[in-house]
């Protein structure tokens, strides 16, 4: 499979060395600095680049009919906009804030746990989230996936990073050297307190999780998810 690398940064590199062991073909690492020459070549693009660029890189994709896959995060404010556009054009498009195999399972055992604390009003939720520091989004994709699990599954309404009103999740976002991403959920009462946490060791479970959303979506059309991908929870 030819594949176009939108963003050859530090995931884009780790997608790369997956990409190739797997037998598939780089036609396209674009930076900041490059032009999309090479993108017609492609028959998936994968988009790790940063909030600002996504749409233009999403975008691009779905109007040369190239299907789609992004893990950048900080703009799903305009993740509506690449629904409609991707229906549209017929296309193919897939959104994961995160694409590891664990942090998918995560996010089961998350709306799982939330189900069982729904009516127990003395427990209050909150969340930690740990970075890298040149992380540029806070809080982190995922932790947003998570907190939407929450808010669906308890009478929880919304997150913040602020001092939380009753009904908001506070998630505290820390940034450390060298972290890959750390997640916790904690549910605290007066007695005790129950946490999940998952830590990545490195970024290659996310970039395996790329890769095989790359290989799942070639030939499809639509709007997916990692759900889709690996059929968790379905
Ligand atoms: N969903 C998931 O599983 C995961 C998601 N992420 C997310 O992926 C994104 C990238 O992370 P990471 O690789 O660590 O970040 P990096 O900062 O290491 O890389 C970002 C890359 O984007 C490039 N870029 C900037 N502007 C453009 C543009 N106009 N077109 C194409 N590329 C551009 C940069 O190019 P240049 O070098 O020229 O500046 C750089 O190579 C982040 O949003 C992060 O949150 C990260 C890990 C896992
Ligand atoms: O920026 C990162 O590095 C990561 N970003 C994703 C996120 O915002 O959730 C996924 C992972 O935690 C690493």
């Amino acid at each position: 499979m030819n594949i176009a690398l939108l963003g050859y940064g530090k995931m884009g590199k780790e997608i790369e060395k997956i990409a190739l062991q797997r037998g598939h073909i780089i036609v396209l690492k674009k930076g900041s600095q490059d032009s999309f020459e090479g993108l017609s070549k492609a028959d998936v693009a994968i988009d790790f680049s940063i909030p600002t660029t996504a749409i233009e890189n999403i975008t691009t994709c779905l109007q040369q009919n190239i299907p789609v896959i992004s893990g950048t995060t900080g703009w799903l404010d305009q993740y509506e906009q690449m629904v409609s556009l991707c229906y549209e054009k017929q296309g193919a498009f897939l959104y994961g804030s995160n694409f590891s195999v664990g942090v998918n399972l995560f996010f089961e055992l998350n709306n799982y746990l939330a189900k069982m604390m729904a009516q127990l009003s003395e427990y209050r939720v909150s969340m930690e989230e740990i970075h890298h520091t040149q992380k540029l989004d806070a809080p982190s994709g995922t932790a947003i996936s998570l907190a939407k699990g929450i808010i669906e599954h308890t009478p929880y309404t919304g997150w913040t990073m602020e001092t939380p009103l009753s009904d908001q999740i506070p998630i505290e976002a820390k940034r450390i050297e060298n972290v890959p991403g750390t997640h916790s959920v904690y549910y605290r009462s007066e007695v005790d307190e129950i946490e999940i946490k998952h830590t990545a060791f490195s970024r290659q479970g996310f970039a395996l999780g790329a890769v095989i959303a790359a290989e799942w979506i070639e030939h499809k059309k639509g709007v997916f998810s990692m759900k889709d991908v690996l059929s968790i929870g379905k």
